[in-house]
């Protein structure tokens, strides 16, 4: 949305200012527009609408340390308006002067004083453009890293539950608008209108009557983009709707193309492709509609100011009040003034629509890590790795039922405490207490006898290394995924940790050794090749206290044994929770307990299946 290109009037205003027009009006900032309307409109239900001063109060402390940069790029950008206002009186004079008297000498003291400010607004343009973009992406680095890292501090279920593609949508999208709000939407706001200014204050001084009549045109303007307004918002509701629909079909396909090709859906998923696309493809055509409309309906509007202003201006010449080199200077003002009101239309539209974006982000800055660390919180040291719950009752927020209910364990240094029970009795929700993702509503979870509440979450998770289900791998190199462990890890300790996991004679193996990336996921590598590598990683790490959580899930047999052996030899001298609902890879020696689920009467009990080989402590039983 802007000039229109075909309009004389356009044509005029383009021959005698690129500057300001492509301050004003560049490329980018209607890309982000387009992105940011469509993004707010299928977010607004997501998040409750704020005021503009809240977005304000909120994010205007992030751009200190840029204002200048801010202020920069007004005062230059109003300069070159200045140049503009500046060079066009000068297209008058040589008009009027020169080519009207054919008088040559005339020309070229105002030529090269033309060509001096053309070359001072390109600079200040320039100087302009450059201190707002650095301003912006300073503010938008900040602002990113500020919501990334209170993602960071939230526990990972708040990520779970909700769309991966919505969060990352708030990361970029969502924080661009709101950076276009605070940041280099201010400095549009106030350099458009004061370039408004200038160009309707130098059409006052040409001819002030002449002036009045063509003001009296630009509610037009507005009217005219008000009513685009509304149905572009509609259009690019539609488009971000059927895009996130074909993303996700996308998504879906790909992710599962094993199970995709083995069950012979590839025609039903490029059919459910198709189905998005075509809604997608409509979107976009109403969009594009409403675009071809929208420039001849704007062209229309400046032709008719074109034919006012030269009617009223033959007669004002006829009448001996006004030159030609007036008239033509007059109507490049108007070329430029028009632009930068529907600018300001475009502006007050898209200011609501970035504040709603800003909702999203304030959202997730509003969301309170449930474990954060107490005020007299200190750090743990090196722990011995004594691990004791006390008579802990759990529900998850948001849960009437608790999980858990009453439950006592303990589990010291060398012993392997396997904890057993049905799916869903809360066997991972004990690791969750014990890395503080949730502090217990009832009874506490020691760490040598101290109370995890009282140190710090940074620490205590130093001294647990967790194993997951399905290890967790970046999509890095062999090597960076076992660094993982201990960052700063050197070549031959990752080497020496991987002998230990029994990796070492695969990865040899691999063509670029521990440099070979382990693809997304690390889907490139087997499961069990998977699991080694994450106790590779567990093994260098060296914490005290281990959680082994299912480890073995979805490895056969022979695959199971492999990974055992490793995982013994992680295990010795350590305090680990082995949870497993697979009895069968319960080491020798360990200590079995299994849960039962919380009854209706919400009381859980713990029955104690197997004893304690080396006369390791017993299982508290806390049912009473
Ligand atoms: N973030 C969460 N919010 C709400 N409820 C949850 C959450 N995570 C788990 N639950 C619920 O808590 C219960 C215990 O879950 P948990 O993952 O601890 O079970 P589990 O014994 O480890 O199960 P499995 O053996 O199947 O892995 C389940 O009913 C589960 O639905």
């Amino acid at each position: 949305m802007g000039l229109s290109q075909a309009s004389p009037l356009a044509s005029l205003g383009r021959l005698l200012s690129s500057q300001v027009v492509g301050v004003l009006d560049n490329p980018p900032e209607s890309r982000r527009l387009s992105r940011r309307l469509s993004l707010s409109a299928s977010g607004r239900e997501l998040a409750p609408a704020i005021s503009l001063r809240r977005t304000f109060r909120e994010f205007w402390p992030d751009t200190r340390g840029l204002r200048r940069l801010f202020v920069a790029g007004v005062v230059f950008a109003i300069l070159a308006a200045l140049c503009e206002v500046a060079a066009i009186r000068l297209f008058g004079h040589i008009t009027d002067e020169v080519l009207t008297t054919k008088n040559l000498g005339a020309f070229w003291t105002p030529a090269f004083a033309w060509l001096g400010l053309a070359a001072l607004a390109g600079v200040t343009s320039f100087a302009g453009a450059y201190a707002t973009a650095l301003g912006a992406e300073r503010f938008l680095l900040a602002l990113r890293d500020r919501v990334y890292a209170h993602l960071q501090t939230l526990a990972p279920d708040y990520s779970e539950k909700r769309r991966l593609g919505d969060l990352m949508a708030r990361l970029t999208d969502d924080v661009e608008a709101i950076e276009e709000l605070v940041g280099s939407g201010l400095v549009k706001a106030v350099t458009t209108v004061a370039s408004a200014v200038f160009f309707a204050t130098a059409a006052f001084f040409v001819r002030w009557e002449l002036a009045l009549v063509t003001l009296a045109l630009i509610p037009l303007f507005l009217v005219v983009s008000k009513v685009f307004a509304a149905g572009f918002r509609t259009a690019a509701a539609r488009e971000r709707a059927s895009n996130g629909a074909m993303n996700s079909v996308l998504e879906e396909g790909l992710a599962n193309q094993p199970l995709v090709q083995a069950y012979n859906g590839q025609g039903a998923e490029s059919r459910r492709l198709h189905r998005e696309g075509r809604g997608w493809l409509r979107a976009n055509m109403a969009q594009a509609w409403l675009s071809g409309l929208y420039g001849p309906a704007v062209q229309l509007i400046e032709t008719v100011c074109l034919i006012v202003v030269l009617g009223f201006g033959a007669w004002e010449i006829a009448a001996g009040r006004l030159t030609l080199g007036g008239l033509l200077s007059f109507a490049a003002y108007l070329a430029l003034l028009y632009p930068a009101v529907q600018g300001l239309g475009e502006l007050a539209m898209t200011v609501s629509e970035a504040a709603a974006g800003s909702d999203r982000v304030i959202e997730v800055l509003r969301a309170n890590p449930v474990a954060t660390d107490d005020a007299g919180a200190v750090a743990a040291g090196r722990s011995a790795g004594r691990v004791a719950f006390e008579r802990v009752g759990f529900a998850y927020p948001g849960r009437g039922r608790p999980v858990l209910r009453d439950l006592s364990l303990t589990a010291g240094p060398g012993e392997v405490v396997a904890i057993t029970g049905a799916s869903g009795v809360g066997k991972s929700t004990l690791a969750k207490l014990l890395l503080r993702f949730y502090d217990p509503d009832e009874g506490r979870v020691l760490l040598d006898g101290a109370d995890l509440r009282g140190l710090t979450r940074e620490s205590l998770r130093d001294n647990i290394t967790i194993l997951h289900q399905e290890t967790l791998l970046f999509s890095g190199s062999v090597r960076d995924n076992i660094a993982y462990g201990r960052p700063g890890a050197s070549l031959d300790e990752v080497i020496r940790a991987a002998e230990a996991a029994g990796v070492h004679d695969f990865v040899k193996l691999l063509p670029q050794g521990y440099d070979t990336p382990v693809g997304q996921r690390g889907r490139l590598l087997s499961g069990g090749q998977r699991q080694r590598i994450g106790i590779a990683r567990a093994i260098l790490r060296d914490a005290p206290v281990l959680v082994l959580d299912e480890p073995m899930n979805g490895l056969d047999e022979a695959t199971a044994a492999q990974v055992m052996k490793p995982l013994r030899r992680l295990m010795a001298g350590r305090t680990t929770l082995l949870i497993t609902h697979d009895l069968r890879h319960v080491p020798e020696g360990a200590r079995v307990v299994e849960l039962e689920p919380v009854p209706r009467e919400e009381r859980i009990r713990l029955k104690r299946v197997g004893l304690p080989a080396r006369g390791t402590r017993s299982t508290t039983s806390p049912n009473g």
